[in-house]
């Protein structure tokens, strides 16, 4: 079991971010944080894999395989694709697994830059290093952001496949595509805390609207997240 224990974050002097979580995450779990833009989901799933340290508080029984996806994949390597993909599965001593490309639609050059590979292909490549190792502890930030709609379908599939293979998955979700995943335990971030959702059943609802009424949509209640179309 991972447990983040009493964590609270501030960067600096800046307000504070995590205002004392805890959270309990069991193997072969599936664990998803939703809340609005900069309510600090990051923050937890940096600190969750290792990469931040808290203020106060700590995270105990993390494994010594942490796969960890960032939200902004760092897509402007002069690496490529298939440099990258060795160059982690040799620091790793795990085989690279190609075959998760193709289950994801690559459709770019692996052997062209990362920097020249279109975002959603950059995407696929940063999922198929994160899924080269699935039996520890899978941090996900933002991963179906910029994917198509086949490849969404196939990453909800890998996130199940790793669970159930016993791994302990914690990922963030603005998509709407966390909530089909069945049994997952959802959490929203409210506040610096999170709070269980029961029954998350998100739809999506196209809103045209003026960009100032934008933030006034996302505080309505029931609200999850809002994504701007253009
Ligand atoms: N390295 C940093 N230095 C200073 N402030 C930071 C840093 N990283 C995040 N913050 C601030 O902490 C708060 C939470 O940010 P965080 O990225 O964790 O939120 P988020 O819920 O993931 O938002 P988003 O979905 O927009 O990425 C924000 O106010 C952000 O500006």
């Amino acid at each position: 079991m991972i447990t983040v224990d009493g964590v609270w974050m501030r960067y600096g002097r800046g307000p504070m971010v995590l205002w004392g979580v805890d959270l309990d995450l069991a193997p072969g779990s599936v664990t998803v944080v939703l809340g609005e833009n900069g309510c600090g989901k990051s923050t937890l799933l940096r600190i969750a894999a290792g990469v931040t340290v808290p203020s106060i508080g700590t995270v105990r029984g993390r494994p010594a395989s942490v796969s960890y996806l960032p939200e902004r994949f760092p897509d402007q390597l002069r690496l490529s694709a298939r440099a990258y993909l060795r160059h982690f599965a040799r620091i790793r001593r795990l085989p690279t697994r190609v075959e998760l490309l193709d289950r994801l639609g690559f459709a770019g050059d692996l052997d062209q830059p990362m920097a020249e590979l279109s975002k959603g292909n950059a995407q696929k490549v940063g999922l198929t290093q994160t899924f080269g190792a699935i039996d520890g502890f899978l941090v996900l930030d933002e991963p179906w952001a910029g994917l198509d709609v086949a490849a969404r379908a196939v990453l909800s599939d890998l996130v199940r496949e790793a669970a159930d293979a016993g791994a302990t998955v914690l990922v963030t979700d603005h998509t709407g595509a966390a909530a089909k995943l069945p049994g997952a335990t959802v959490y929203r971030m409210v506040d610096g805390l999170v709070q269980p959702v029961e029954d998350v059943g998100l739809v999506e609802v196209v809103v045209t609207c003026t960009s100032e009424a934008v933030d006034q949509v996302a505080k309505l209640p029931g609200v999850h997240s809002v994504r701007r179309a253009t």
